[in-house]
């Protein structure tokens, strides 16, 4: 892997890059500022690959007196506004108030929360924006003025792929039956479609890169489903978030098995944000679990997570066959888009712990 100091440079050319284009992305009057009455900018965006448990790490902050998770949102049941991604933003437009408070709208608080409790926008798919043709990552320092406040939910790759091919049937349409509905006892089957989908990424990257548009956003099931599987790919959007936000300070980061310790998590966000500290009611966070039926959920995945690692990963001489895949998908995107490092990314841009990196270089370990 290449080390810190040889990479550097090839950071340092993004970021000029970057700088440039933000030279026309003027801040605008209204960034930062609460919009009196019922509308306010969110404080901050909670952003990630899907099924990293944004959806519970919403209802735990929403718990928090001081935090409102919003209503007013365009994908109600996901608490997803989806704002800067959706609406007709062109770069000059991000400096009219009427956008400023259309999203403000979107931000409308929750009955019950406070006067002045923050909003914020969890919206995971906006992490992978910046392999859109618009630059969402441009789009939310226009609004925010640079002052906007980042949180990265990341999941291993692996559960996290599981959890999202289970998710969307849609699927079928690229992998017939084999895309749907793929529980405890179908690793096979599993494993048929992560095949198919490395085949997938790689002939799209290839497609793209000949056709000299690295923007693009990939069509089949790579976008959402595989493509947040892999290590050069999360490196290159959070380079992107990074470079963007480098002034403002440090992303910070949840990993999906902190928030197995809810209080820990609520606090140590809230700690960041420079709001108090929260005293759990008694029994609170349980209730929480059972409202999203995230234990149920949980528990199911502690079967299927053994269950794979047991197949797939108990060799312990390397010989693991998913890591494997991951490794190759990895090894061969790496040669078409640069090898970016994602542990020593979060590093670098976020308030990872060491824990936490030992936690992400893992999910990466030995081949
Ligand atoms: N507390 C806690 N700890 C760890 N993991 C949790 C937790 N709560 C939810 N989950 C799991 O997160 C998965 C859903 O992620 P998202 O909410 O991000 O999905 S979505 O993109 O908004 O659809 C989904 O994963 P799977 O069960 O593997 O599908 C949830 O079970």
């Amino acid at each position: 892997m290449p080390s810190l100091s040889q990479q550097r440079p090839r950071f340092d050319s993004f970021a000029s890059a970057f700088s440039s284009r933000l030279s026309y992305v003027r801040p605008s009057p209204l960034a930062n500022a609460v919009i009196e009455g019922e509308h306010r900018l969110p404080l901050f965006l909670v952003i990630g690959a899907q099924k990293s448990g944004t959806t519970f790490y919403r209802y735990l902050l929403h718990v928090h007196p001081k935090l409102d998770s919003a209503t007013g949102l365009r994908f109600k049941p996901l608490g997803e506004s989806h704002f800067l991604q959706f609406a007709d933003l062109s770069e000059p437009k991000l400096r009219e108030p009427a956008v400023l408070e259309a999203y403000a709208a979107h931000m409308k608080p929750s009955i019950g929360s406070v006067n002045d409790s923050y909003s914020f926008d969890t919206t995971p798919a906006y992490f992978d924006g910046a392999l859109r043709g618009v630059d969402i990552a441009t789009r939310s320092h226009g609004v925010m003025r640079g002052g906007m406040r980042l949180v990265l939910v990341l999941r291993d790759p692996v559960e996290r792929f599981h959890s999202n091919v289970n998710m969307d049937k849609s699927y079928e349409e690229y992998f017939g039956e084999k895309g749907s509905e793929l529980g405890v006892g179908d690793l096979d089957k599993f494993q048929e479609v992560m095949t198919a989908c490395e085949d997938k990424i790689i002939s799209e990257h290839e497609m793209n890169r000949t056709r000299k548009n690295p923007h693009k956003r990939p069509t089949v099931c790579a976008s959402s489903l595989a493509i947040p599987i892999e290590r050069s790919m999360y490196s290159r959007w959070l380079r992107r978030w990074a470079l963007l936000h480098e002034a403002a300070g440090p992303i910070h980061l949840v990993l999906n098995s902190d928030l197995k310790e809810p209080g820990k998590v609520l606090n140590r966000t809230a700690r960041w944000l420079g709001v108090p500290e929260y005293a759990e009611k008694e029994g609170e966070f349980d209730k929480l679990f059972k409202r999203k039926g995230s234990k149920v959920k949980l528990k199911e995945h502690e079967a299927l997570a053994k269950v794979r690692s047991d197949t797939f990963f108990s060799d312990g001489g390397g010989n693991s066959v998913l890591r494997k895949l991951y490794s190759n998908v990895d090894r061969r995107l790496g040669e078409l888009t640069g090898n970016y490092d994602l542990v020593t990314m979060l590093r670098m841009y976020s308030d990872a712990t060491e824990e936490q990196l030992e936690e992400v270089r893992g999910w990466y370990s030995t081949v």
